[in-house]
């Protein structure tokens, strides 16, 4: 582990979704760590409403072929090199976290659910970042299709709310810029002289 003890406000501004990913095993002590600090995240009534499936060593290989099955079907039709190429944004990150949630029948609860597992994931990848570690938090279709649900023991009533990719990187990729709070804020009952006139 590469400790950087970057403050907050460094992790939060710096991070970057790493698309690239250099093959470089990712720790499977460290993800571990991630996740026991990340699950300080709010959760409303203290539900910790998540469960997370792990693939790190050994089993990467093993969910290496369920990716390649689910997203490249006809894959026996092409060659190695091919299946290869296509498969690089799968095989290059050292670790897999999917996180879980319960599908509240109750709309509340199960926005709440969500709402604490998006929380939960940015805690991870904050604190992967602080570690050196790159991520990118994932939300292909394939992960609602049925089979690739079924590979993963997602149960029915539950939703995987993202595939989250962990491994280290060779090149910090260039964030886009953000909006500052001047396009995005209005200022409480500023605008209630237009809303008078309307
Ligand atoms: C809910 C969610 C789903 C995402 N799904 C994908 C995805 O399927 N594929 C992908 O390449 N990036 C995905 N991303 C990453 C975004 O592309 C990335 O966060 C965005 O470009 C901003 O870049 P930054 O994270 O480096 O600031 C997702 C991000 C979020 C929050």
């Amino acid at each position: 582990m590469n400790e950087q003890a970057l403050t907050v406000r460094e992790a939060i501004i710096g991070r970057r979704s790493i698309k690239k990913f250099n093959g470089q095993p990712v720790d499977r002590a460290d993800l571990l760590q991630i996740i026991d600090d990340a699950v300080w995240a709010p959760n409303h009534q203290n539900r910790e409403p998540w469960r997370l499936v792990v693939a790190c060593g050994k089993e990467l290989f093993q969910l290496h072929d369920l990716l390649r099955n689910t997203t490249i079907p006809d894959w026996r039709t092409l060659s190695e090199e091919e299946v290869e190429k296509r498969m690089q944004k799968f095989t290059t990150p050292g670790g897999y976290v999917f996180v879980i949630v319960p599908e509240d029948p109750r709309q509340k609860e199960r926005l709440e659910d969500f709402a604490a597992a998006c929380a939960l994931i940015q805690n991870m990848m904050l604190l992967a970042w602080d570690y050196g570690i790159g991520s990118c938090w994932k939300t292909p279709e394939f992960l609602d299709k049925p089979d690739f649900r079924k590979a993963l023991g997602v149960k029915p009533g539950e939703r995987i709310v993202g595939m989250v990719q962990f491994g280290y990187f060779d090149e910090l990729p260039k964030g886009k810029d953000r909006k500052k709070s001047d396009e995005i804020v209005t200022i409480f009952g500023e605008n209630e002289e237009e809303h008078k006139e309307e």
